[in-house]
């Protein structure tokens, strides 16, 4: 699609009622408002993660538990300063108002890598999220597309490096911490991603104007090993451990990240931590800014479960790269979006038949009416 057909979000925020294209299914519309929070998701100090004498363990058994019961915990104190993080915040803000044109300058919707674009990373989609991101790739350093990263705010490119590092160190921190609440050497699970891959999507949903019938993100896991979300306190983030049936509202906490566990997560450890199964929702009162850093395995890392316990079975058939494990459930996800609309058609099909043949009856009982007269 030329950019000049694409209309950011930001211009449809004040329209009446929501554009057909961003209308859920009714099964997947949100159930939960975006300010009903709830405080079951733990919130856990790092403080004190390098003392030895109890400590460390003590929030290792927090961190477990948390990734056992629901795969999503959020942390404070954990060692990233604010001002990276204001920076960000600030930044991020700065960009999404930007005019459309200057935001279009990065537009990845052919397919680039990196830069801005309206709803998701995923072409082929048939429902839009209501949301606009802008994502860089910032690990391997050698790697970088410093032309996908935007130059306006001018200060881009310094704040998110710096933000960026701060987080590689908090992520290879959590890996840690991982390993040990398995029994494994402190390293497996980075050894496991051979050298980390980092990236970093900055989502801005706006006000949007139907919040009932639209999801800002819809519902997924998340492909890699860790993401650590920033959120500010507007609230949206929800996460189900039932497959959907009921939903819960993450509380925002200031000063914490969110931590995800993705599929990669939950394959290292054979399934016994969950992969948060989350989405985002919008509301018509204020627009709302998250921060995702996604802590992914090399492409060419190999996915399999580091330790299988004693009466376990692999989850796995077979080892498989992450490249591969990433391509695979991209593509799985919009099929099952396409699916959806199959399905949808038909129904609606079979309801378009079933009112042609009462139509056809009523027809034919005044043909028969009209005869017999
Ligand atoms: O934007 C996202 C969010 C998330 C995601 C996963 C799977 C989906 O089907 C989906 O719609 C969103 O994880 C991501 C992973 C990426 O590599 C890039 C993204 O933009 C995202
Ligand atoms: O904005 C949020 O709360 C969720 C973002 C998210 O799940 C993602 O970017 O993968
Ligand atoms: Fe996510």
């Amino acid at each position: 699609m030329a950019p000049s057909e694409i209309i950011p979000l930001t211009s449809l925020s004040h329209e009446k009622s929501l554009r057909s294209k961003f209308i859920r299914d009714v099964d997947d519309r949100p159930k939960v408002a975006y300010n009903q929070f709830s405080d079951d998701i733990p919130v856990i100090s790092l403080a004190g993660i390098n003392e030895s004498g109890g400590k460390r363990e003590e929030v290792c058994r927090k961190i477990i538990s948390a990734c056992e019961e629901w795969g999503v915990f959020q942390i404070l104190d954990h060692g990233v300063d604010a001002k990276f993080v204001d920076n960000m915040n600030r930044l991020a803000r700065e960009f999404f108002a930007l005019p459309a044109h200057e935001k279009l300058r990065f537009d990845m919707s052919g397919g680039k890598k990196g830069g801005f674009i309206v709803s998701s990373h995923l072409q082929g989609e048939i429902v839009q999220d209501w949301r606009e991101i802008v994502t860089y790739f910032s690990y391997p350093i050698k790697a970088r597309d410093y032309s996908r990263w935007p130059d306006k705010p001018e200060d881009w490119r310094a704040v998110t490096e710096a933000y960026s590092e701060q987080l590689m160190g908090l992520g290879c921190i959590l890996l840690e911490v991982l390993s040990e609440g398995m029994g494994l050497e402190k390293d497996a699970w980075a050894k496991a991603c051979l050298e980390m891959d980092q990236k970093v999507v900055v989502n801005f949903y706006p006000k949007c104007p139907e919040p009932s019938l639209a999801l800002g993100l819809k519902r997924h896991t998340d492909p890699g090993t860790i993401t650590l979300l920033l959120q500010d306190q507007v609230g949206g983030l929800q996460t189900t451990r039932d497959g959907g049936k009921t939903w819960i509202t993450v509380q925002p906490v200031e000063g914490a990240f969110v931590v995800n566990l993705g599929d990669h997560g939950h394959y290292l450890s054979n399934g016994r931590f969950k992969n948060a199964d989350h989405q985002a929702v919008v509301n018509s009162n204020y627009s709302r800014l998250s921060v995702a850093t996604f802590q992914n395995p090399a492409p060419n890392a190999t996915v399999y479960p580091l330790e299988i316990r004693e009466g376990e079975k692999a989850m796995m058939d077979e080892p498989i790269t992450f490249a591969e494990m990433y391509k695979r459930k991209m593509n799985k996800d919009l099929e099952i979006a396409k699916l959806k609309k199959v399905a949808k058609e038909k129904l609606l099909l079979e309801d378009e038949l079933e009112k042609a043949k009462v139509e056809v009856q009523v027809k034919s009982c005044k043909d028969l009416e009209e005869i017999l007269a």
